[in-house]
């Protein structure tokens, strides 16, 4: 797949290079649920519209991922979109209810409901799109920061597709890979499938990073983790990788496995650039486990910023010194709640890049 399109140059590299474990002059900062309702321009912009018709709506996803970069000088932008848009191209019908938060209404309940999803699916009709969006918001952007794309990944997608919406066990899904782990094998694989394409196509609609959100990590033990998730991490970025070489391209990958610090080793050899951690590793025994081998992101808590501006800054300038500022790239260890206060995320950003700055002239 060749690029056709003619972006505009891109200003600040500092996200492209730090993915490449490569010295910049700030350590470059985002953050996840960067595009979302702590802010009150997002909150208006969506008020009375369909969660899910607004991600098909290419303009909509493109204002709502500019908003954030209009308030604080992040230095990525990540696509307005959801994980949820693979299952529902696939055949599935997924709802989002407010105050409970995605809703399958026919979830799937035994290996014979795997027929009921489409065998191949035409990324570029299903997903089209996610695509258009992309290439929209790459061009809004003018060149400013990179634009990051982003897919659930097979477990966390397939946990989803059995418990029917968020669940705090996931003894339903966890139920198949006890029960049926062929068709867990079976549906993982498809699901592999189907996300390889459409990490594809949002690399040549303009995509300039790919982010892969194990959300459901935590719920495996390192055993399940071994069998389920990594190989299907793996496959991804090795597929989309070889694919990419053959038309010259370089897009860095990023691997985000929530609670999954039992596969950190092996996540750091699973062919990503980088490997995003939760805030339940401590910076510097994350360094120490993945040798030196993989750029890291991360990994506040994000309830630190419900603190004082001053004790973030804090914060931030020990997490830093923890993971040093090369190879490295600043974000929350999960996404930003609605509750939080936007002022106190212009201050993390700005400790970020402050406090960096000092330190490489140390
Ligand atoms: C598990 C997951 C989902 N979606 C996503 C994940 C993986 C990351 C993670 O672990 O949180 C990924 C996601 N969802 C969204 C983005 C956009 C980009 C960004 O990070 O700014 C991204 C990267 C928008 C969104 N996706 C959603 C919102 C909020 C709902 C809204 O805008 O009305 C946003 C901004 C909805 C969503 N979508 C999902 C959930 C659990 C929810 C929250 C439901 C709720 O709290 O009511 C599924």
């Amino acid at each position: 797949m060749f690029c056709l399109h003619y972006f505009p140059k891109l200003k600040n590299d500092t996200f492209l290079c730090a993915c490449h474990g490569q010295e910049t002059n700030h350590v470059p900062v985002w953050c996840m649920r960067q595009a979302g309702r702590y802010l009150p321009e997002f909150r208006e912009f969506r008020a009375g519209k369909d969660f899910f018709e607004t991600c098909r709506s290419p303009a909509a996803c493109c204002e709502l991922t500019l908003q954030p970069l209009r308030r604080f000088p992040f230095d990525a932008a990540i696509i307005f979109s959801d994980i949820l848009v693979i299952p529902q191209a696939m055949g599935m019908d997924v709802q989002m209810v407010a105050g409970k938060g995605p809703t399958f209404p026919e979830p799937l309940k035994e290996p014979e409901d795997l027929l009921l999803l489409q065998p191949k699916v035409d990324v570029n009709k299903e997903l089209g799109y996610v695509f258009k969006a992309i290439t929209l918001t790459r061009h809004k952007l003018d060149g400013k920061v990179p634009l990051i794309g982003f897919t659930g990944a097979p477990w966390t997608l397939m946990a989803y597709m059995i418990e029917g919406g968020g669940s705090t066990t996931h003894s339903k899904a966890k139920r198949w890979l006890y029960r049926h782990p062929e068709a867990s094998h079976k549906l993982l694989k498809m699901l592999t499938d189907v996300i390889v394409e459409y990490l594809l196509g949002q690399v040549a609609a303009g995509a300039q990073a790919l982010q892969v959100f194990e959300s459901h990590a935590g719920c495996l033990g390192p055993v399940e983790f071994q069998e389920f998730s990594l190989p299907y991490l793996r496959d991804i970025a090795r597929k989309v990788k070889d694919q990419l070489k053959e038309s010259g391209q370089d897009v860095p990958m990023i691997v985000f496995a929530k609670d999954g610090h039992y596969g950190l080793e092996d996540l750091s050899q699973s062919h990503y650039e980088v490997v995003g951690l939760d805030w339940t590793i401590d910076p510097r025994s994350a360094r120490e486990r993945t040798g030196g081998k993989v750029s890291l992101q991360g990994n506040m808590d994000p309830c630190a910023l419900y603190a004082p501006k001053e004790r973030i800054s804090e914060i931030v300038k020990k997490m830093l010194e923890g993971f040093g500022t090369r190879g490295y790239i600043a974000n929350l260890g999960h996404g930003l709640y609605p509750d939080m206060d936007p002022e106190n995320v212009g201050a993390f950003v700005e400790a970020v890049h402050t406090h960096s700055r000092h330190l490489n002239l140390k």
